[in-house]
C-alpha cells in the first residue's frame, strides 16, 4: 500500500466503486488497486487535474447510494420472484390433485418438501445487504397471512386448501402449514444463509420429515415399538434423506462462499442432528407438539450445540 501515492489510492477507490458496485466501500478504500494499467492511467489523470480529483473525492456518498439502491432493487425483485414461485407451486400441485394425477396427501407432502427447499435454494438471488434476510422473510410472512386469512375462512381459496391440507378443512391451515411458515420466518431472520444451523434445521423439517410420511405410508409395515403410528421405514428414510438433503444444502451454500466447512466434522455433526431430529419425530405426540415445530426446534438446538453459533 505504501508504494502508491495516497491521492491515487483514493481516486482508484472511488473510480472502482462506481464501476464495480461491490459491497464493501471501506474495503475498497483501503486496498491497493488491482490493475497496474488502471493505476498508471489514474496517476496521470491525478497529476493533470488535481482540482477534478478533489471534487471526485467528495463523492463517496453517491457511490454508497448507488450500492444501497442497487441492493434494494435486487431484494425487491428477488422477493417478487419467490412470492410468484410460491404461488405457482401451490397452484401447480392443486392442478395435479384436481386432475387426479396425484393424491391429496402426496400433494401436501410434496408441497411440504419442495416449498421450503426451493425457498432456501432462492436465497443466493438476494443481495449481500444486511437487510436482505428481511426481504426473504417477507415471502413466508405473506404466506403466513394467506394461511391466516383462509384458515379463519375470511376468504375461501380451494386451491390452497386442496394442496396443503389433509382433509380439506380450512382450519387445518392454522396448524401444520402455519407452523411450517413460522419456522421458515424464524430461521431466515435468526440464521439466514450465513449459518449451517438454519440450513440443516430447515432441511430436516422439509426434506426429512416430509419423506418420513411418504415412505412410512407406502412401506411402513413394521411399526416402531414405542409408537404404533410411526414405522421403521418412515424413520430410517427420514434419517437418510434428511442427512443427504442437509449435506447437499450445506454444500450448495458453501459454493456461494456463505460459510466454509470442514467436511469430516460437518458430516458427523449433520448425522447427529439428523439422528436427534428423527428420534424426536418418532415419539408419540398425541395432542402434543406438531412435528413442524418440534423437528426444526430440536434440530436448531442440536446444530447449535455441535456447530456453535455462527450468525
Ligand atoms: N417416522 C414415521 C413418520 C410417519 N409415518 C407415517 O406417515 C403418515 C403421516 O405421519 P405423520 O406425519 O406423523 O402424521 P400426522 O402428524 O398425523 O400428519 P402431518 O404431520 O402430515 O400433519 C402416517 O401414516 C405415519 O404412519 C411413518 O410411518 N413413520
Ligand atoms: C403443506 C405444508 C406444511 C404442512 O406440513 C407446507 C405449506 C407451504 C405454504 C403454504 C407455502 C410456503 C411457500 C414458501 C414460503 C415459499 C416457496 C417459494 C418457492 C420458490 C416455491
Amino acid at each position: 500500500m505504501a508504494a502508491y501515492p495516497r491521492s491515487a489510492i483514493s481516486a482508484v477507490a472511488i473510480t472502482t466503486t462506481v464501476a464495480n458496485h461491490k459491497p464493501s466501500l471501506l474495503h475498497r478504500h483501503f486496498c491497493p488497486p488491482r490493475s497496474p494499467f488502471l493505476t498508471s492511467h489514474l496517476i496521470r489523470n491525478v497529476s493533470v487535474d488535481l482540482h477534478n480529483q478533489r471534487r471526485r473525492l467528495l463523492r463517496p456518498p453517491r457511490a454508497f447510494a448507488v450500492d444501497v439502491s442497487g441492493h434494494l432493487i435486487q431484494d425487491a425483485g428477488a422477493t417478487l420472484l419467490v412470492v410468484a414461485g410460491a404461488y405457482v407451486l401451490v397452484s401447480g400441485f392443486d392442478n395435479l390433485t384436481q386432475r387426479q394425477i396425484i393424491e391429496q396427501s402426496l400433494s401436501r407432502k410434496l408441497v411440504h418438501i419442495l416449498s421450503g427447499l426451493l425457498y432456501m435454494g432462492c436465497w443466493p438471488i438476494f443481495s449481500t445487504s444486511t437487510d436482505a434476510r428481511y426481504f426473504a422473510a417477507l415471502v413466508p410472512l405473506l404466506n403466513c397471512a394467506r394461511l391466516l386469512v383462509h384458515g379463519l375462512s375470511l376468504v375461501t381459496n380451494e386451491d390452497l386448501i386442496k394442496s396443503v391440507t389433509r382433509e380439506g378443512k380450512p382450519e387445518e391451515l392454522l396448524r401444520g402449514p402455519l407452523y411450517y411458515v413460522l419456522m421458515l420466518i424464524l430461521s431466515t431472520v435468526l440464521f439466514w444463509r450465513e449459518s449451517p444451523i438454519g440450513v440443516v434445521s430447515l432441511s430436516m423439517m422439509c426434506g426429512g420429515d416430509g419423506i418420513a410420511d411418504i415412505m412410512g405410508r407406502r412401506f411402513g409395515i413394521h411399526k416402531i415399538p414405542y409408537n404404533k403410528n410411526k414405522s421403521w421405514a418412515g424413520s430410517i428414510s427420514m434419517f437418510i434423506v434428511g442427512f443427504l438433503i442437509s449435506t447437499g444444502m450445506l454444500y450448495y451454500f458453501s459454493i456461494f462462499g456463505y460459510f466454509e466447512l470442514n467436511w469430516v466434522s460437518t458430516i458427523e455433526r449433520v448425522a447427529t442432528v439428523a439422528l436427534v431430529a428423527t428420534l424426536v419425530e418418532s415419539l408419540p405426540t398425541k395432542g402434543g407438539l406438531d412435528d413442524n415445530i418440534s423437528v426444526p426446534l430440536v434440530s436448531m438446538l442440536t446444530a447449535y450445540l455441535s456447530f456453535g453459533f455462527q450468525p
